[in-house]
């Protein structure tokens, strides 16, 4: 006999009884066969009686009642106790309407169980302690269908309206933050758009042309190489391109190639794993290249960085994967790279200086910012741009008078719009609150002091005035540094710029070689 199976024992019983109720049947039963089945039987009657129901009930967390087909209640749980308020001996042995008449039940589904034969289900609030309950009736149906036993489920939801109610509260709160979150990006976007518009001042023929091209590549994912004198605004260009591109969404990273030591670049855009190298932390660090994924990557200052380093950035831009120092799994990288610079590249590719093949994988696309001093139309507006920014911030309303628009003018510019920036807060800041700013003024913030008495006669014109100061700052520049690599460094201008103005001032420059 197999033991397990209570349909066998089943089947061993009604052989049993035909056995001995019945002496014509060909019962092939041995006596060993039926000592063993009793054996058995006796075995499952001793794990019944261990299996206490009235314990098992109580340790259910839902309110269990019990009732016969004709609604006397045999049995509830404690937990029925706790929900319904209704002690055991209130309602064992009542019948169901009793319990109703007496008012102590408010939708009981015990007389509806009985009449449908089927599952009821109902909401119910306790007339004692007003918890709130799910309840749930089931029919226990004998073989003619008859309903046998009523087993119903009392479910405590007080609890769970509550954790509702907070649930609903956190999502209206969720909302409202997603509704700031989704205003905020909004915002964002709104004066990105402003930004984009203010960014780039500028209306000259120089400014138009780089507006025109950032436009026609903004869009196109390829590398921009954007050149110019420090100061022109090549990190506003890149803005620029970045804003108007289809990743302006994703991260935008920027790495200055000259801020940061040789030794710790490589580390800085391509990462290391834990533990590659002295000083590394141990966790590891993703470069500048993983968190521009997606995204854009400005590499400033191309021109400041090692010919090692070069190597390294230009496997990384022909795979497209980046794989980080102490590091063997290489990483996929989809990045868009701009790179800024102020050097002639192309000179120094010619110098060996620069990677060819680095140059031409960069110049892909190149933009030439003009010198400020070749935008004369640019600095009027950007001027004017300036000081109403500087005045808003230091709450002012200064002007400048027409002959200071002129000596503005007129200037070189060496350090471009940021030195222009520079000295319109600068004079800002020194003036009265609405005070006109003059053009002494402004020359004397521009040393250009000892020639503005002399243009203020009318003896001389300012562009005169200016290119004297030229001519001294050159000759005294090239008397001290002695060549003029080393005095366009000083000055910050090309060596060409300087080469052509002292042609044009009639200074000597000496030996060609010296000046390399
Ligand atoms: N067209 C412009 N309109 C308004 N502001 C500008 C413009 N160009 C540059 N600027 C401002 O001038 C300053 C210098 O610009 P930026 O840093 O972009 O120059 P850069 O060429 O990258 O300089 P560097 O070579 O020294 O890094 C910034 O404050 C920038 O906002």
């Amino acid at each position: 006999m197999d033991h397990g199976n209570q349909f066998s024992s089943m089947i061993f019983l009604e052989n049993l009884i035909k056995k001995f109720s019945d002496n014509t049947h060909d019962s092939t039963m041995t006596k060993e066969e039926i000592i063993d089945g009793l054996k058995w039987i006796r075995e499952e009657f001793r794990q019944l009686k261990e299996l206490d129901f009235r314990e098992i009930g109580d340790h259910l967390y839902d309110g269990l009642y019990i009732a016969d087909g004709n609604g006397k209640t045999l049995y509830v749980n404690k937990a029925y106790t706790r929900i319904t308020g209704l002690k055991a001996e209130e309602v064992v042995d009542k019948y169901v309407n009793d319990i109703i008449k007496e008012g102590l039940y408010k939708n009981a589904v015990t007389p509806e169980v009985i009449k449908q034969k089927k599952q009821v289900n109902s909401m119910g609030t306790s007339t004692r302690n007003g918890i709130k309950m799910l309840i749930t009736g089931n029919p226990i149906l004998d073989q003619e269908g008859n309903v046998k036993k009523v087993v119903v489920i009392d479910r405590e939801i007080t609890d769970l309206l509550a954790m509702q109610a907070e649930v609903e509260a956190t999502q209206q709160k969720m909302k409202a933050v997603e509704k700031d979150e989704r205003k905020r990006k909004q915002e964002i976007q709104h004066l990105r758009k402003i930004q984009l518009n203010q960014n780039l001042i500028g209306k000259s023929i120089g400014t138009q042309q780089v507006t025109e091209k950032i436009h026609q590549i903004a869009n196109l994912d390829v590398t921009v190489l954007i050149m110019g004198e420090t100061g022109t605004g090549k990190e506003v260009v890149a803005d620029e391109i970045y804003l108007n591109s289809m990743r302006k969404e994703a991260p935008f990273i920027k790495v200055n190639c000259a801020a940061i030591p040789a030794t710790l670049l490589e580390a800085e855009l391509f990462g290391y794993e834990k533990g590659s190298f002295t000083g590394a932390s141990i966790s590891g660090k993703m470069g500048m290249f993983e968190l521009a994924d997606k995204g854009t990557l400005l590499l400033d200052e191309i021109g400041e960085m090692t010919m090692e380093l070069q190597s390294k950035l230009l496997r990384v831009i022909q795979h497209k994967e980046v794989t980080r120092i102490g590091g063997r799994r290489p990483v996929k990288l989809d990045v868009r790279i701009l790179a800024a610079t102020n050097c002639e590249l192309r000179e120094m590719v010619q110098k060996g200086k620069f990677r060819e093949d680095l140059y031409y994988r960069l110049n892909v696309f190149p933009i030439h910012i003009p010198p400020l001093r070749l935008r004369g139309e640019d600095i009027i507006l950007l001027t004017q741009h300036f000081l109403s920014i500087y005045n808003g911030k230091y709450g002012k309303f200064t002007i400048i008078e027409a002959l200071g628009m002129e000596v503005l003018m007129q200037y070189f510019w060496p350090g471009n719009i940021r030195e222009l920036k520079n000295i319109i807060e600068r004079l800002v800041i020194v003036s009265d609150h609405s005070a006109v700013i003059s053009g002494e003024q402004i020359a004397i913030l521009l040393n250009l002091e000892p020639y503005y008495a002399e243009f203020m006669n009318k003896e001389i014109g300012l562009k005169e005035i200016v290119a004297n100061v030229e001519k001294k700052t050159i000759e005294k520049a090239l008397a001290t540094y002695g060549s003029t690599r080393k005095v366009a460094k000083v000055l910050k201008i090309d060596q060409s710029t300087v080469v052509k103005k002292a042609k044009k001032l009639g200074i000597g420059i000496g030996d060609e070689k010296e000046n390399r």
